[in-house]
């Protein structure tokens, strides 16, 4: 038979064995004063166990719509089983599991209402579209040690194709999706990096990788005056004109379509942004296009980046376990840290870095720097 009795382990330091002594645990689980610390450590923990399942129930509640129902009107698992065709008592367990992650309530003994947590998440933009992408990532994370091994053949690098083939190689339907997916968060982003750059003296802005046009529609709106330049590679900016019109910043943007692996950046903005495009690539391509931005930059000229990064010494849960992790299953980039960024925009001579404290860590940061006159 298998042995099932826990191994004693070497632990380093002696606050960590205490902690991994099953007999002080026992006896700080009953002690007055660390009977609660004890609780909570361990709510933690189990919360560290059991995260994927919570990650599952959130997946298949957005999945069948259920929290937009939700939303109209309070429902029964009754009404949702008939729906899609699920066991009426599974159904319950999945909306009692809803309740059990804060996204739902109990109203009457069998009824269900969202809480003001759900309704937030019905009210980020593009929330939903993510988390149904998840189920891609979600794969690819099946085996995390083969993942960090380099073992998987990972979807979501298959997903991000224009990473390493560039232009030709992305069909404009794959390129529809991630746009998509890019564009509807892209309004948190923009929030954030406006919040601490302002454009104020900024005549000509350049959006190095921008997509769809999304973060140049903000700025554009917000800046009356500015006039702008919209970079990325082909099959990307054809479906720029439509958000930019509907910003009614079209007739100020210049849409231009190329690589930055193949072109040179044209020149004529003193500021260029890169918003979300240093995470996608590994070191070389990004100390590349830093130089490349300060030689299309006029003296004075400033460039600002913004994406989520890295917490540095004091790790975060959003960027060094969720986007590092992200990074590597499309298998090329890597979640920074701002400190690293202003150092690879300083040796290209960038001068007057600014690394303001992120407003929301897990939507992005932002790191601006000028080139000297
Ligand atoms: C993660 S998306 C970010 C898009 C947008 N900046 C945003 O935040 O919503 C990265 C962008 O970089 C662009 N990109 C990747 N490789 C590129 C290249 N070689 N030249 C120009 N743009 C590129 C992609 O097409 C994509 O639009």
């Amino acid at each position: 038979m298998k042995d099932i009795t826990p191994r004693r382990v070497k632990v380093s330091g002696w606050r960590n064995r205490l902690a991994a002594s099953r007999r002080f645990q026992r006896w700080a689980a009953r002690f007055p004063l660390t009977r609660r610390i004890t609780r909570n450590e361990g709510e933690q923990l189990f919360d560290l166990v059991s995260g994927f399942v919570y990650s599952q129930v959130l997946q298949a509640l957005v999945q069948l719509d259920a929290l937009k129902d939700i939303a109209a009107k309070p429902v029964t698992p009754d009404d949702l089983a008939k729906k899609h065709e699920i066991d009426p008592a599974r159904m319950r367990v999945l909306l009692h599991a809803g309740v059990s992650v804060g996204l739902l309530k109990l109203k009457k003994p069998d009824r269900y209402a969202l809480t003001q947590r759900g309704a937030s998440l019905l009210g980020v933009p593009g929330l939903e579209a993510l988390i149904r992408h998840h189920s891609v990532f979600y794969r690819d994370l099946q085996d995390p040690v083969a993942l960090l091994r380099g073992d998987v053949e990972t979807e979501l690098s298959e997903f991000w194709p224009y990473v390493f083939e560039g232009p030709s190689a992305l069909p404009e339907d794959v390129a529809h999706t991630y746009s998509n997916l890019m564009a509807d968060s892209q309004g948190l982003i923009a929030e954030d990096t406006l919040r601490f750059v302002s454009l104020k003296n900024v005549k000509r802005l350049m959006d190095v990788g921008g997509g769809s046009g999304a973060f140049l529609a903000v700025a554009g709106k917000a800046y009356p005056n500015l006039q702008m330049a919209l970079f990325d590679l082909p099959a990307v900016t054809s479906q720029a004109k439509d958000v930019l019109k509907a910003a009614k910043v079209w007739d100020r943007t210049e849409v231009i379509a190329g690589s930055f692996r193949k072109n040179d950046l044209p020149e004529g903005a003193d500021a260029i942004s890169l918003v979300r495009v240093l995470y996608d690539h590994e070191d070389g391509t990004v100390k590349k296009l830093l130089a490349d931005v300060y030689a299309a930059l006029p003296p004075g000229g400033r460039i600002i980046i913004s994406e989520p990064m890295s917490g540095g010494q004091a790790p975060l849960r959003a960027t060094d376990a969720y986007f590092a992790f992200y990074c590597m299953a499309m298998q090329t980039g890597q979640v920074r840290s701002s400190d690293k960024i202003a150092k690879f925009c300083e040796n290209v001579g960038f001068i007057g870095i600014e690394k303001p404290k992120p407003f929301r860590p897990y939507v992005t940061s932002v790191v601006s720097a000028v080139k000297p006159i």
